[in-house]
């Protein structure tokens, strides 16, 4: 009888903000959950001791990424769910070169959650599941679909998450849906002033910031769903309208 774990949902980036709060909310609804974190902090500790299993992985070491997919190959029977959350919001002109940024981007929103898909499809697919039953979820962003004249490579980045959502949710029906949530603004970094705060609130037609809750109640309109795949869900506030 094998005593691997069954059914978890893996969070990639669970280590501050909204990957932190999405792995809080779904071990206190009851769910086993795996996450990946880069940077050890203080949420790390208060993961692990609400029962996460947790794996230190930076997704620019292609060491780190191999030895994480085989663990969890290694120790799980079957995924409920992939979140594919970890991310970096390079500016263009920042520190890095234009070919490291767009290196970075493509490796963080692109490389890494296609080989984890590709790994994962028979983790995501083992049971005779009724149809729809298994998500992955990408967590996109609005400006995939008009850009950015800041973060080019990151934009650009998140649009080809995008194409990955179109690919596996074709490659993986009918058991594993496949999706993207796409927000424009879901909370701020602490280093935003109050005038920033106004204008990037003020760039949607609901004038506000959508808050973490917004993102948990589409990923679980989507677990419930066993008809929605291969489509971008925007939570972007009617910001195309403006
Ligand atoms: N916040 C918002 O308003 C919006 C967010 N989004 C998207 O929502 C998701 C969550 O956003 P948010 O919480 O603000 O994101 P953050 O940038 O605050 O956190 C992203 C997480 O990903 C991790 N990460 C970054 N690079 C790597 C890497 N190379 N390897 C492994 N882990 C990495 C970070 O680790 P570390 O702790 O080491 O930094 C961090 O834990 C992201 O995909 C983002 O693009 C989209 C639109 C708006
Ligand atoms: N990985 C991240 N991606 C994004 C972030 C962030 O903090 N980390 N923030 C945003 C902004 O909220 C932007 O949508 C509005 O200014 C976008 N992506």
């Amino acid at each position: 009888m094998s005593d691997k774990r069954k059914d978890a949902i893996l969070i990639t980036g669970v280590g501050k903000r909204v990957g932190f709060v999405l792995a809080k909310h779904f071990l206190a609804v009851g769910y086993e959950v795996i996450g990946t974190y880069r940077s050890d902090r203080s949420q790390i500790k208060i993961l692990m001791s609400a029962g996460a299993d947790l794996y230190q992985c930076d997704f620019n070491q292609q060491n780190q990424v191999d030895a994480f997919i085989q663990k969890i190959i290694q120790r799980y029977q079957s995924l409920r769910m992939v979140i594919h959350n970890a991310s970096a919001w390079l500016p263009d002109d920042c520190e890095h070169s234009a070919v490291s940024v767009l290196n970075q981007m493509m490796t963080v929103h692109v490389n890494v959650p296609y080989q984890m898909n590709l790994a994962f499809e028979a983790l995501l697919t083992t049971s005779s599941e009724s149809v729809g039953q298994r998500d992955i979820i990408h967590i996109s962003d609005f400006v995939a679909t008009k850009g950015s004249t800041k973060h080019i490579a990151y934009a650009a980045s998140k649009a080809a998450m995008d194409n990955l959502t179109y690919s596996f949710a074709a490659k993986l029906a009918p058991t594993t849906k496949v999706n993207s949530i796409a927000p424009a603004l879901i909370m701020y970094n602490d280093e935003d002033t109050d005038s920033y705060k106004l204008k990037a609130a003020s760039k949607s037609l609901m004038g506000i910031v959508a808050g973490v809750d917004e993102l948990i109640n589409t990923v679980n309109y989507v677990m419930n769903s066993h008809y929605v795949t291969g489509r971008v869900l925007h939570l972007d506030g009617g910001r195309h309208l403006k």
